[in-house]
């Protein structure tokens, strides 16, 4: 098949992860006889330096006319001095408003070498497969904004229609799963999170083969430490969903190894590990690039339909996280570079003895 995919490598170690994706994706295309033409554009920090502006028009054009994009990472101490009137992140969330990709998608899965080396002991890391659901394009990240002499503002506003389609997105996932929902909240507090738990019991009446829970947040954090396993399919609102996904990464060894769709939009969905531009490791070839792989994984199946290749990819990581030397967030020593090409090995193998 022939696709059009925007690669936008960002800030910090973005170029570097963005780099192995590509570098993956022109396997597969050779492997499996596709026709992938990648269209680099500018975001973030590299785009305010070079168009002063987070997301540029021709950035925004190649957006709307793509199948998939690919995301590194955005952000970085250079741009982040308080008072500076434009930033990279506001690049990141101009494009996801732009493409209209309010369903977040973040699995995790662990792999027994490296949730071997999470905190929690084995017998609480065992048998953890969940995907958290978050809502992307609304609450609090999008809310008006003030900020004068004497203080500052951040408003959260949910319509009843951003809560629903979230939230259906999230029961048909947990259809085609383990049939369990836990909706997280801070209900007892905010007035969206009321509203947003009574729009997931109401829409819990159309999926009665799917078990619901609704969950407090501040719990929730401290469950997913204690007993990950019990969950299955995890949907919540934007910034709780940020931050309960930093935490649960670390059940699976590193915030490298964790994946993410952005989709639910008329047009292309975003691919991107859910780490940031991490400038403590930038340019050195530490970058765990698994994260991105997997997201590219994803990218082939949601975006391009290619079940057997995102198969293939996932299987490759598989592999490596196995038998392969990893970076130093995993306790390796090997580069980002390395350990791209070792899964780019692993699928030639796989794909020739198959
Ligand atoms: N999607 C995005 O573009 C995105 C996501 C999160 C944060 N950010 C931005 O990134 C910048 C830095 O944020 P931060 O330091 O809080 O979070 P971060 O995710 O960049 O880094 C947190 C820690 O995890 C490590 N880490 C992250 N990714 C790694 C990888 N692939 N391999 C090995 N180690 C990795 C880093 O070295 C760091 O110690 C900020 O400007 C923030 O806004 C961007
Ligand atoms: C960089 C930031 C705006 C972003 C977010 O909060 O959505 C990031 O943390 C993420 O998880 O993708
Ligand atoms: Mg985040």
């Amino acid at each position: 098949m022939k696709a059009h995919i925007v690669v936008l490598p960002g800030d910090g170690i973005g170029p570097e992860v963005a780099s192995s994706g590509v570098a993956v994706l022109r396997q597969v295309a050779q492997r499996f006889g596709h026709a992938f033409a990648f269209d680099e554009h500018a975001i973030g920090g590299d785009a305010i330096d070079r168009f002063g502006d987070p997301l540029p028009p021709a950035t925004r054009e190649a957006l709307l006319a793509c199948d998939a994009v690919l995301l590194g990472a955005v952000g970085g101490p250079k741009w982040s001095d308080p008072s500076a009137s434009v930033r990279p992140e506001q690049g990141l969330l101009a494009m996801r408003k732009l493409l209209g990709v309010f369903a977040n998608v973040r699995p995790l899965k662990l792999h027994p070498r490296t949730a071997a080396l999470s905190p929690l002991k084995p017998e609480r890391t065992k048998d953890v497969d969940l995907v958290f659901v978050r809502e992307l394009t609304g609450g609090i990240y999008f809310g008006a904004k003030t900020r004068d002499a004497d203080g500052a503002t951040d408003e959260c506003r949910y319509s009843v229609a951003e809560v629903e389609r979230v939230v259906r997105h999230a029961f048909d996932l947990a259809r085609s799963r383990k049939r369990k929902l836990t909706s997280v909240d801070k209900a007892n507090v905010l007035e969206t999170s009321r509203l947003w738990r009574s729009v997931a019991t109401r829409v819990a009446a159309d999926y009665p083969d799917v078990e619901l829970e609704h969950q407090l947040v501040d719990s929730m954090a401290m469950h997913l430490l204690t007993r990950p396993a019990d969950y299955d399919v995890i949907v919540t609102e934007n910034m709780f969903g940020d931050i309960l996904t930093d935490e649960a990464s670390v059940l699976a060894g590193s915030l490298g190894l964790s994946p993410s769709a952005s989709v639910g939009g008329p047009g292309a969905g975003i691919y991107e590990p859910i780490h940031g531009s991490a400038p403590d490791i930038a340019g050195q070839s530490l970058a765990n690039p698994l994260g991105t792989i997997l997201s590219v994984a994803m990218l082939l199946r949601h975006s391009l339909g290619l079940q057997a290749e995102a198969e293939a990819v996932e299987a490759a990581v598989g592999q490596v996280l196995t038998h392969g030397n990893l970076t130093r967030d995993l306790g390796g020593t090997a580069t980002t570079h390395a350990v791209t090409r070792a899964v780019i090995d692993a699928l030639q193998t796989e794909t020739e003895a198959a």
